[in-house]
């Protein structure tokens, strides 16, 4: 059995060294991520968790592991922004407001697939123009799910979060051992 993580997320991999797991093999997946028309952000970090755990090479007793991180703003999908003037764009619509964060896990072992979510509510203060420029100008943004990243500076922005903020940061700790438990990953073994 090898344990892949089907994840290009440098976050990813720290996070799972939180529970002593180093993958055999690091696989990120290549899907198209373009929600569906009318999709919900549920549904759809849901179904990209899914479709990133199919995608990723495996023998049939592998393990492989995949998340989803998607920012919500009401039914709106904010992924990863294109580039500096979208990401302006999703800052300035979450400042002052809660959203959710979602990450889907999808865990795989041959034939059989496991999923989970993590829900987590954030509140982010109204960003004044300095703040705003001085973020985007420090790129961070870049390749993160609503253009911020709670575990950098835009923890500046973030006075409250009711949820799991390794689940924010990409990869929620208690969901995904128990997933690997679940999928017959020896998590506890004793040293
Ligand atoms: C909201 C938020 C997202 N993110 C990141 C987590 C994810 O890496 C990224 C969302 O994109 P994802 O599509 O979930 O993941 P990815 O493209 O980085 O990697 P892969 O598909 O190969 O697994 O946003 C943070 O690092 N901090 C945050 O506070």
């Amino acid at each position: 059995m090898r344990f892949i993580l089907g994840s290009g997320s440098p976050r990813r991999k720290e996070l799972l060294a939180q529970l002593g797991i180093v993958p055999d093999a690091i696989l990120p997946p290549d899907i198209d991520e373009d929600p569906r028309k009318g999709e919900l952000p549920r549904p759809y970090a849901a179904r990209l968790a899914r479709e990133k755990a199919l995608a990723v090479p495996a023998g049939p007793d592998d393990i492989v592991l995949c998340a989803d991180t998607t920012v919500a703003l009401g039914r709106r999908i904010l992924g990863k922004p294109a580039d500096a003037g979208e990401a302006a764009r999703f800052l300035t619509a979450l400042g002052g407001r809660r959203h959710q964060v979602i990450t889907a896990l999808a865990v795989r072992r041959g034939d059989r697939l496991w999923t989970r979510e993590s829900l987590s509510d954030v509140k982010m203060k109204r960003l004044s123009d300095h703040e705003l420029n001085a973020y985007l100008a420090g790129g961070e943004w870049q390749g993160k799910a609503g253009a911020y990243a709670i575990q950098g500076a835009a923890g500046a922005f973030i006075p409250w979060i009711s949820g799991s903020f390794a689940g924010i940061v990409g990869l929620p700790l208690a969901e995904t051992a128990a997933l690997l438990q679940a999928a017959g990953y020896p998590l506890w073994r004793s040293p």
